[in-house]
């Protein structure tokens, strides 16, 4: 639920968080009031507020507030955008890159404002198919282009650490909208952001 104040949420949900550690801590058969471990709950409840501020983030803002008109229509693309997020099953990290890559229609929109949108969709509780799609969506809707393409290669630290312990695969999403849709569009995305250029 977002709360109007952002600081009025830190410091409540800290609070509350951080009992809530004490507590799993405990039943996880430490000792919480061990030096080391004193600060432990707070520490934690901290780190996962940070993981999940997305939730308190609005990324059309974001996006609307750094668009500029401009006649350029041609392909722009930000790639190796590196992203971190936790897996909504298991709470543990998933990790990887997006590559993003939109046609304008009147409109361009500040640079930083891509990788910016895939943190806010990234912290929060997610499977990578939804984030690839709540980027692809929100840059569809909001700058309206005549394209956008997202993919996303990403490690399963779930897959990693437990269950089925594979260290080596990567999955990857996408979606496409608009011109990306047809075959000789996205293979030039495909293309490029598989190049070797800088
Ligand atoms: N599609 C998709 N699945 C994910 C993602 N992150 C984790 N998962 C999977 O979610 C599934 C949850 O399956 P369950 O059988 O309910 O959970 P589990 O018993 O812990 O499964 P294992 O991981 O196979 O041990 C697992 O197959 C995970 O690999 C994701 O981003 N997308
Ligand atoms: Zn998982």
């Amino acid at each position: 639920m977002p709360y109007k104040n952002f600081e009025e949420y830190n410091i409540k949900v800290t609070d509350e968080v951080k009992e809530k550690f004490s507590d799993i801590i405990t039943e996880l058969g430490e000792d919480v009031t061990r030096e080391g471990i004193a600060k432990t709950p707070e520490r934690a409840a901290k780190a996962m507020l940070f993981l999940t501020q997305g939730y308190q983030q609005n990324a059309e803002e974001i996006l609307k507030s750094a668009m500029f008109k401009e006649d350029y229509d041609d392909m722009v693309i930000v790639k190796d955008i590196e992203l971190y997020s936790l897996c909504e099953h298991h709470m543990l990290p998933f990790f990887g890159k997006a590559h993003i890559a939109y046609i304008p229609d009147g409109y361009i929109v500040g640079l930083s404002k891509i990788p910016r949108i895939v943190d806010v969709f990234a912290r929060r509780m997610q499977v990578q198919e939804r984030l690839t799609h709540d980027i692809l969506e929100c840059i569809n809707k909001t700058l309206k282009p005549k394209g956008v393409a997202v993919v996303i290669e990403a490690a399963h630290m779930c897959m990693m650490m437990r269950g089925v312990q594979k260290q080596n695969s990567v999955t990857t999403t996408s979606g496409f909208r608009g011109q990306f849709e047809k075959n000789e569009t996205r293979s030039e995305f495909l293309r490029l952001i598989t190049a070797d250029l800088a």
